[in-house]
């Protein structure tokens, strides 16, 4: 099983990789650089937003189709804001759905997906038994994972986006770049998210990104047997 983990940021790939015991042998790639476990994980910060998070994560993908040894699974995993009080400060979320919040046209009416306007896609699901693993091996919560170009900074922003997601749990700024290019290659890809702080009226002081860190390499030892046992072929 190949499995690419893409982060936004190397504080976050290293948190995964504290999960992993042994030397990382760097990979440097056409704009991008490959952290390889000596378990054979590739970690991959990706950068920050869903568009370099894509760029980034299909120079990978691409890379390893070109050697003949693709990807069985992209994971997109870091931090994020937790929509209160389902997602608690410090705890897991995996995605059942992974959407693109914003994207779309504003209109007199309210938002419209770019599904409304009749092109693209705004969400992707990872496999229900890929997630069901998940959960079952980290004591994630499974939900929706906004993805979002703007970090929510008011109540009033994050009642309107649990209005129109009503089982969002959490919102971060990547996993749909991850998916889309994931998508594109037709590989299955899952989103494991430790929040952070909550999605809400802008507070730097209540950030938890210490805690945050910590339960993403937990989580990861939990994790990797599981996706390691899982086949792409369970439903
Ligand atoms: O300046 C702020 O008020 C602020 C508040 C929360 C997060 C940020 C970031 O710049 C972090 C972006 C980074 O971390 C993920 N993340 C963490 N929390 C959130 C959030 O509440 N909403 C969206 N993204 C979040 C995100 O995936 C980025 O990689 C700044």
């Amino acid at each position: 099983m190949r499995i690419l983990v893409a982060t936004a940021v190397p504080v976050e790939r290293d948190a995964v990789a504290r999960a992993f015991t042994g030397p990382m042998r760097e990979i440097p790639l056409p704009g991008v650089a490959l952290n390889r476990t000596p378990g054979g994980y590739d970690l991959l910060a990706a950068g920050v937003g869903p568009a370099l998070a894509a760029a980034s994560t299909a120079a990978a993908l691409t890379a390893a189709a070109l050697e003949g040894a693709p990807y069985d699974l992209v994971v997109s995993a870091g931090i994020a804001g937790g929509f209160q009080p389902e997602a608690p400060l410090g705890s897991l979320v995996v995605a059942d759905e992974i959407t693109a919040a914003d994207l779309g046209a504003e209109t007199a009416d309210g938002f419209l997906p770019v599904t409304e306007l009749g092109f693209g896609t705004v969400t992707h699901r990872p496999p229900q038994s890929l997630v069901r693993a998940a959960v079952s091996a980290t004591g994630a919560r499974p939900g929706t994972v906004l993805t979002v170009s703007t970090v929510t900074g008011t109540a009033a922003r994050a009642a309107a986006l649990l209005e129109r997601h009503p089982a969002a749990l959490a919102e971060a700024m990547e996993g749909f770049g991850v998916a889309e290019a994931a998508a594109a290659h037709g590989v299955p890809v899952l989103e494991l998210r430790a929040v952070s702080n909550p999605v809400g009226p802008r507070d730097r002081a209540a950030w938890r990104i210490g805690d945050a860190l910590s339960a993403l390499t937990t989580a990861f030892g939990k994790l990797t047997p599981a996706l390691e046992s899982w086949t792409p072929h369970d439903q």
